[in-house]
């Protein structure tokens, strides 16, 4: 399955690239190495008569996130502030841009808001599977996105591992007040 996975995030991220109006595999390029891919196979049980969180809202960290959910359901996805259902169905594959491509685009895409709500009497199973990039690999804004088009950056560049190591912190070390939790606008700059 993983190997089917890693395809298919390349095809996505083929999809992307091209979205983005960036010369032919450009992204491939960029990240040719698979070596940071993971993926986790994830059980909910059902919500309580209190609590039906699965996961809380977030993006996920990554370049691109493959989502298999059972017939369930549960996923949700936020756009203009309002909490949309992914609707199971056979064989799909839900697709969440994440973190890296929203900085390399410079915000031209934006990393999926979503999280997942257990249901009643169900439990619930997902594989997701993060396409990711190299550990050392520097992430910033690409010049396509700014100087080419004179936009400013709208993030300072980073090294992945040290956002993957701050977001891994999140969780083994939660934060007492959730506005200090780090997310990607750690690294954002004002540009006004
Ligand atoms: O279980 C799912 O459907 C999504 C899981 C997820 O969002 C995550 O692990 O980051
Ligand atoms: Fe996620």
């Amino acid at each position: 399955m993983f190997p089917y996975l890693c395809k298919t995030g390349e095809i996505a991220e083929k999809i992307l690239n091209d979205c983005l109006g960036l010369p032919p595999d450009f992204l491939k390029e960029y990240n040719h190495d698979r070596s940071w891919d993971f993926m986790v196979a994830l059980r909910y049980f059902p919500a309580t008569e209190t609590e039906n969180n699965g996961i809380a809202e977030h993006e996920d960290g990554n370049c691109v996130t493959l989502v298999i959910q059972d017939e369930v359901g549960g996923l949700e996805v936020k756009k203009d502030g309002k909490w949309i259902p992914v609707v199971p169905a056979p064989c799909n594959i839900v697709v969440n841009i994440s973190d890296v491509i929203q900085v390399l685009s410079n915000n031209k895409f934006k990393s999926a808001t979503h999280r997942v709500v257990r249901s009643k009497d169900k439990s619930r199973h997902s594989f997701a599977f993060f396409y990711s990039i190299k550990g050392d690999k520097w992430v910033e804004p690409f010049p396509q996105f700014t100087k080419e088009i004179g936009e400013l950056p709208k993030y300072r560049g980073f090294m992945y591992k040290d956002y993957q190591a701050m977001r891994m912190r999140n969780k083994t070390h939660p934060p007492s007040n959730p506005r200090d939790v780090i997310n990607i606008t750690h690294y954002a700059l004002s540009t006004s």
